[in-house]
């Protein structure tokens, strides 16, 4: 008998490639998606909660909820980096689609993540797109969260390389270091999916070509927002592709054999000039002294990639949509 699908619920802030991710987990029978809670980051939270529902209108998939997340930082910060300039300023392309019928829950996003984690206890899959507040929100909302989420799947970090905001910090953590951390030394079951990982994921020009070509509702619709994609990493990396980064981490949350991943403590600095900074502590020393690292709990953090399969699998349940 096929094994029940895993309960996920997807944490994003749509996004170009947020909307590859939904649309792939759409498509995905290894996992059911419960709901969407949305956060600032490619966009400001109003227009992330927009966004979402517009894809899941786009979708046909209006039965599922979708939360609005925090609009400020854990430490109450409204100075948000937000990057439109990757995006889009709609976040979706500059397409301007009609705003959504639909409306988002009563609920917040933090206190839908803990009520779905209490009622799924060890089933339910939080795939984090964005910056890291309302999972933050929900560990500091209850004690028993970090024990009740089955796992969280982050998009973020830059594990020993330079990051995409600036050398030290990756965009997502940049966007809240202090919530990173508190999710980082959670104790719960943490997967992080870091830029050193996700930039070896290319959606090349060709491939890009293969999905207009296709009929896929889904492939159709992304070929109209990619644009804004390419160009911005034409501008930023000079190449004739783009990186998958939430499809990615969305695809560690569907399929995890085509990762694999290393464990220890993951700190983020949060002050300073290496603010968003992700480092690991691979437990390879013992060290005489007592460090920020000393006794806090074990993470996974993925360290290669079968890209040629995830790029495969993405493109195929596109054009099959
Ligand atoms: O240069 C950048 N600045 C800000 N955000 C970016 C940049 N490149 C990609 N992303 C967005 O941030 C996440 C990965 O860090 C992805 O969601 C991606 O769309």
């Amino acid at each position: 008998m096929a094994a029940q699908p895993k309960k996920i619920i997807i944490d994003t802030d749509p996004g170009i490639d947020d909307a590859m991710a939904i649309f792939l987990a759409l498509q995905s029978p290894e996992v059911e998606v419960i709901g969407l809670t949305t956060i600032y980051g490619n966009v400001y939270t109003t227009l992330a909660t927009r966004n979402a529902l517009h894809l899941l209108e786009v979708a046909g998939r209006t039965d599922i909820p979708v939360a609005e997340g925090s609009h400020v930082t854990i430490t109450k910060g409204t100075k948000l980096r937000i990057a439109d300039f990757v995006h889009g300023a709609d976040g979706l392309g500059n397409q301007n689609f009609p705003p959504p019928k639909g409306k988002p829950t009563e609920q917040s996003a933090a206190s839908f993540l803990v009520d779905q984690a209490n009622l799924y206890p060890g089933k339910v899959t939080v795939v984090a797109l964005g910056p890291l507040t309302n999972v933050a929100l929900a560990i500091q909302q209850d004690p028993a969260f970090s024990k009740n989420i089955g796992q969280i799947v982050i998009l973020g970090g830059a594990f020993a390389v330079n990051g995409n905001v600036n050398p030290a910090a990756e965009a997502n953590i940049f966007g809240d270091p202090d919530a990173a951390d508190i999710v980082f030394t959670s104790g719960a079951d943490v997967l992080a999916v870091g830029i050193n990982v996700t930039h070896q994921v290319v959606l090349t020009d060709a491939d890009r070509e293969n999905l207009a070509r296709s009929d896929g509702k889904f492939a159709q619709y992304l070929c109209k927002i990619l644009d804004v994609y390419f160009s911005y990493h034409y501008d930023a990396y000079s190449t004739n592709g783009v990186y998958l980064h939430d499809p990615t981490a969305l695809i560690a949350a569907v399929d995890p054999s085509l990762i694999t991943y290393t464990e220890g403590v993951v700190r983020v600095q949060t002050c300073g000039i290496t603010r968003g900074l992700t480092i690991l502590y691979n437990k390879q020393k013992r060290f005489g002294e007592v460090t920020e690292w000393t006794d806090k709990p074990t993470v996974k953090v993925a360290v290669t990639v079968d890209a040629p399969a995830v790029v495969k699998l993405l493109m195929e349940r596109l054009m099959d949509s």
